[in-house]
């Protein structure tokens, strides 16, 4: 039985057994189609891995009824399952050969691994045309692995072990018989065992569907569950994205499909909620009674760098406003959910998408990097990419003003700026709070009061931190007032390693857990608010601002800030 031995989301064996009650009372009437005598003895045969909201499993396998795509006939096959047959996982990375694989995937698994929360069985297979041996695989996949710096115990003896469950399918991705040759190895690995599938499109888009309906057909688990996680993008607006959702669901049911979205993995990200409903001194602040403006602010200091072919045909909104940077507001303005279940938190962020205002072109600012020379080092332009086509207008770099027209929100603009190619990698939320009315020092501020309202911000990366900036008396005889920082710096205050969001992620969806997976009709809310200046940008053919290369963006996003009275938060040396 695999322990998750230091994963955060431990919990007590009490809450555990509540939570286990709980479930089988909602689903007996799928419980009773168990080849299970006694339901317990079945669930402790389950992972004893817990998700990231701490509760223990609440979708293990078709047996738990969340596979409903093939249940009669899971359930036929499953009545003629010996009793105590051990569950194993295994994972096929569809896409092995590509970059997200390399770099995020095949490490997170390790990571899991290494800290014990992956299941004592499990076999992880690498897909994709490119021609390649199981030793192969393995090679590329090693140089990318690591161990905890807070651990490195047998971390050479760790890899090698992962590595020999690792192994390689080569086939096309539209092909029936390539995928049932992968169904065939699979079942040699998982023999004498209750096999679980979990799929992971780590390809472009436009085989989603090619992969979805071959797998489904031939290499779905014939008696445990099987689970797919789609990658971004989900289309390229409201229409391409329903038409996505649709193709899905001709193979795959809602329960199935996993629309992965690497920030909601991420430590700050998931604190945020905990922030908010943990801690009664923000309650009372959070809303437009004490909050002059929210900033969702990401920025890389790279451009496109080989993505180019993928990125021109999506732009900077379609690859981190709608989707990484909404789906963070809707975090930070949703209401209290019912509890933590994943269907109560996805029901109130669908709330706050549709209480929305669809986004217009007055209020989104794009921008494109051109070239720069620094001393002796010269950065090319977006352009410049072999892969972009020449004249492209794909903006490299927006800014937006959104509003939320509810009771809590009412006139809080919540802007956005995201970019590639400036002067720092950052992701953060600022909260810039309203001026103390009346307050008694305001003559210690100057005439510029706004720079002596509080502001907390979340530094999502790097460096993760929490931090509320106030002001302060200067010790002395005098009454000088200074800015300071309540600062929470991660690195200080905890001395653990912060998992990569996709540990958390591949986590969660081996355990069944969706709360941080995007549900359809989020989805769709998501993509409402920006198909129509999407749509707007491209038919008007709008030329984006040029912005060097390693600078901090257009001008044009200060004129946006200043248009709705907000000044960006992190332009100050102090910031
Ligand atoms: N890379 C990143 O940082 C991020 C990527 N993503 C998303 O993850 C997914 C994978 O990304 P990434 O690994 O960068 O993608 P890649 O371009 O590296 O593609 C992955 C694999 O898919 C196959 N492939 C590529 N292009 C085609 C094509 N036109 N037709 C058929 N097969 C193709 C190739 O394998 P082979 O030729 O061997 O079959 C390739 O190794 C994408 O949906 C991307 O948007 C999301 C967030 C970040
Ligand atoms: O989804 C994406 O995210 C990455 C940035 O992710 P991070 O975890 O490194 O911040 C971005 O580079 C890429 O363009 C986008 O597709």
């Amino acid at each position: 039985m695999a322990k998750c031995l230091s994963h955060p989301c431990s919990s007590s064996s009490s809450f555990k057994s509540q939570k286990r009650k709980f479930i089988s009372t909602k689903r007996n009437t799928t419980l009773l189609i168990s080849p299970y005598s006694n339901p317990r003895s079945y669930l402790r045969n389950q992972f004893e891995l817990k998700s990231s909201n701490g509760y223990p499993l609440n979708a293990v396998s078709v047996q738990d009824g969340t596979s409903s795509a093939n249940e009669s006939k899971d359930g036929a096959i499953l009545s003629s399952k010996p009793e105590k047959m051990e569950p194993t996982i295994s994972i096929t990375v569809v896409g092995a050969s590509g970059d997200l694989a390399k770099k995020k995937i095949f490490p997170a698994l390790f990571a899991l691994y290494y800290e014990n929360c992956l299941p004592e069985h499990f076999t992880i297979f690498g897909y994709a045309r490119s021609k390649m041996t199981d030793e192969e695989l393995r090679n590329i996949i090693s140089r990318t692995l690591t161990c905890r710096i807070d651990q490195r115990e047998n971390c050479g003896d760790k890899m090698d072990q992962f590595l020999q469950r690792c192994f390689y399918q080569s086939g096309q991705y539209g092909s029936e018989e390539d995928f049932l040759e992968l169904h065939n190895k699979l079942i040699e690995k998982e023999v004498g065992r209750l096999p679980n599938r979990l799929f992971y499109l780590s390809i472009p888009p436009n085989i989603f569907v090619d992969v979805v309906r071959c797998a489904s057909r031939r290499a779905s688990s014939t008696s445990g569950w099987t689970r797919v996680i789609v990658e971004k993008p989900f289309g390229r607006d409201s229409e391409s994205s329903g038409e996505l959702t649709r193709y899905l669901k001709q193979y795959l049911s809602e329960d199935q499909i996993f629309r992965i979205d690497h920030y909601l993995g991420k430590e700050l990200v998931e604190n945020l909620s905990v922030l908010r409903f943990s801690n009664l001194v923000f309650a009372p602040l959070w809303s437009r009674d004490c909050i002059r403006n929210v900033q969702f602010i990401f920025s890389e200091d790279f451009g496109t760098e080989g993505r180019g072919g993928y990125f021109d045909n999506y732009g900077i909104i379609r690859d981190i406003m709608q989707n990484h940077l909404l789906q963070i507001l809707a975090l930070f303005a949703m209401e209290t959910p019912v509890t933590l279940d994943a269907e109560d938190i996805r029901n109130e962020k669908v709330k706050v998408l549709r209480s929305m205002r669809t986004l217009v072109l007055d209020d989104v600012v794009v921008g494109q990097y051109k070239g720069h020379t620094k001393g002796a080092k010269s950065y090319p332009a977006y352009i410049d990419d072999p892969t972009v086509p020449q004249g492209s207008l794909t903006p490299t770099f927006a800014a937006a003003a959104l509003f939320i027209d509810n009771a809590r929100w009412d006139g809080v603009p919540f802007l956005m700026k995201a970019g590639k190619a400036l002067h720092t990698k950052r992701a953060e939320i600022r909260v810039q709070f309203r001026h103390v009315p009346g307050n008694l020092y305001k003559r210690n501020f100057g005439t510029d009061l706004d720079k002596a309202t509080n502001e907390l911000v979340l530094r999502v990366q790097p460096d993760e931190a929490i931090y509320l900036k106030i002001n302060n008396k200067v010790p002395g005889l005098g009454m000088r007032l200074d800015r300071s920082d309540l600062n929470l710096l991660y690195k200080a205050r905890y001395s653990k390693e912060i998992p990569d969001a996709y540990e958390r992620l591949l986590l969660d969806a081996m355990e069944g857990e969706r709360r941080l997976f995007i549900r359809s009709d989020e989805l769709d809310a998501a993509w409402k608010l920006f198909t129509p200046v999407l749509k707007e940008l491209e038919e008007k053919k709008i030329a984006p601002e040029l912005y060097p290369y390693g600078s901090r963006g257009p001008v044009g996003a200060h004129y946006l800030a200043a248009k709705h009275n907000v000044r960006w938060g992190d332009l100050g040396e102090d910031s």
